[in-house]
């Protein structure tokens, strides 16, 4: 698609568990056709798409399909990777309504890592067949950022969805993400990491979701950060190391 102004497109991205629409939610959006099937799974790289909505233009990114983003595979490095250090405009989390309780666990890993985040409740229509009702507003305040109901398979509120994303986007909705907290002592600990973590890479990275990485033990985030440190201005870069020992 060739943009008709010059200005940068918004950069999205589509994030979810396996099997939740993403790609039905991403070729409705951009009217491409990216594989879609009732199994988990299909997506394994990350397609790009775009769309154009009230005079701006969008590009979509539609992650594989991940139940964490622990990096405890490929898929979850590659969707990972692009939130942290691509830093869309606004992630998508995508979520299959009819089973919200094991969705919900992505959806908090990502409000750790991004404060422009819209969550978008999908299969809607699967919900309302088997009686599930969802109090979306009450949903949004308890996690601090938009939640629009759709069915990305019959296109039913994704003009909605686009309205929020645009007005995320544009930093029109103030987001309030839900962020877990610890004990004391574990508070402190991030703390401290989270300051060696900005005395190297500024604001540019989401700290405090890093260092609870590295708490983890967490290696592969440790190297994918190694890989990035800023030649100049970081004296202490090569130094970086997990609070713990890790595994090899
Ligand atoms: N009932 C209903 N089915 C949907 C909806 N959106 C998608 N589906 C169906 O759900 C199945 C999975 O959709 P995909 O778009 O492939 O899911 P995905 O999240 O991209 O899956 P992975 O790439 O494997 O992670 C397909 O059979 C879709 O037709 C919806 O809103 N309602
Ligand atoms: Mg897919």
């Amino acid at each position: 698609m060739k943009y008709p102004s010059k200005e940068m497109p918004y950069r999205i991205a589509l994030a979810g568990n396996p099997n939740t629409g993403k790609s039905t939610l991403f070729n409705t959006l951009t009217g491409l056709r990216q594989h879609t099937g009732n199994w988990p799974g299909k997506t394994v790289l990350c397609a790009e798409g775009e769309y154009r909505f009230q005079e701006k233009n969008y590009t979509v990114v539609d992650l594989p399909g991940t139940y964490s983003l622990y990096s405890n595979s490929a898929d979850e490095e590659v969707a990972r990777d692009y939130i942290l250090f691509e830093q869309p405009d606004v992630t998508i989390v995508v979520l299959d309504a009819t089973s919200l309780e094991r969705n919900l666990n992505l959806a908090l890993q990502v409000l750790e890592m991004s404060d422009r985040v819209v969550i978008c409740l999908n299969m809607i229509d699967e919900a309302i067949r088997k009686g599930i009702r969802i109090h979306d507003q009450k949903l949004s305040s308890k996690l601090g950022v938009p939640v629009v109901k759709t069915s990305a398979r019959d296109g039913k509120g994704i003009n909605e969805l686009k309205k929020i994303v645009t007005r995320v986007a544009e930093g029109r909705i103030q987001t309030r993400p839900y962020r877990i907290r610890y004990s004391e002592k574990i508070e402190e600990k991030i703390q401290s990491i989270q300051s060696q973590i900005e005395n190297i890479f500024g604001d540019q990275l989401p700290s405090r979701w890093i260092a609870l990485r590295l708490l983890d033990g967490e290696r592969s985030m440790l190297n994918a950060l190694k890989k990035r440190i800023p030649k100049e201005g970081a004296p202490d870069g090569a130094n970086l190391k997990s609070p713990y020992p890790v595994e090899a």
